[in-house]
């Protein structure tokens, strides 16, 4: 299986790179796993509600551009559906299972995902009804993939 993490944006804080460089290396017993950022736009806080469409169209054709017609793409959305971990090591699991060997999630930049992105995606995630900045979100998102195969394993790091 192939996964891919799609962002929007630089990753800054070497904390938030420790982390994911952490996972993104145990993971890679189970997967090739990669992420991909693209570049964000400036969105000051003086933007109009056109404004702050035109940046989230930007990025999303940005997204879109790193995403291949055979990839089955989760959204990262705070309305998306949430899972517990277990469920979402079955739907990986079963993703597989159906031929999709490769599987992107894609989160949002500051202003979140251009609706092109939700439209594109076949399925929505949601970790709650928190907002979280994105730079933490690839980071709890590359932990519960880890999680996800650890879960399937039957390994006592899931408990
Ligand atoms: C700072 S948030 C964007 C907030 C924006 N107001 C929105 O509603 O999407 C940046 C990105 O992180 C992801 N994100 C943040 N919190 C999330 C949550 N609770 N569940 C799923 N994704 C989340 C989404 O992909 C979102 O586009």
């Amino acid at each position: 299986m192939n996964i891919k993490i799609i962002g929007v944006g630089k990753l800054k804080e070497k904390y938030f790179k420790d982390g994911i460089a952490e996972y993104a290396k145990r993971l890679g017993r189970f997967t090739k796993f990669q992420i991909v950022e693209v570049p964000d736009e400036k969105a000051p806080e003086s933007l109009s509600s056109s404004e702050m469409e035109t940046v989230k169209q930007k990025e999303g054709e940005r997204i879109l551009s790193k995403i291949k017609d055979k990839e089955y793409v989760f959204a990262l959305a705070i309305e998306g559906k949430e899972r517990s971990s277990e469920e979402f090591s079955k739907e990986l699991t079963q993703l597989a299972t159906y031929g999709h060997s490769d599987i992107t999630f894609v989160i949002g930049g500051s202003l979140g995902l251009d609706a092109a992105v939700m439209k594109r995606s076949n399925a929505q995630i949601s970790f709650g009804r928190f907002t979280l900045p994105h730079q933490l979100m690839r980071l709890v998102l590359t932990e519960q993939i880890y999680r996800a195969f650890m879960i399937n394993e039957g390994s006592p790091y899931h408990k």
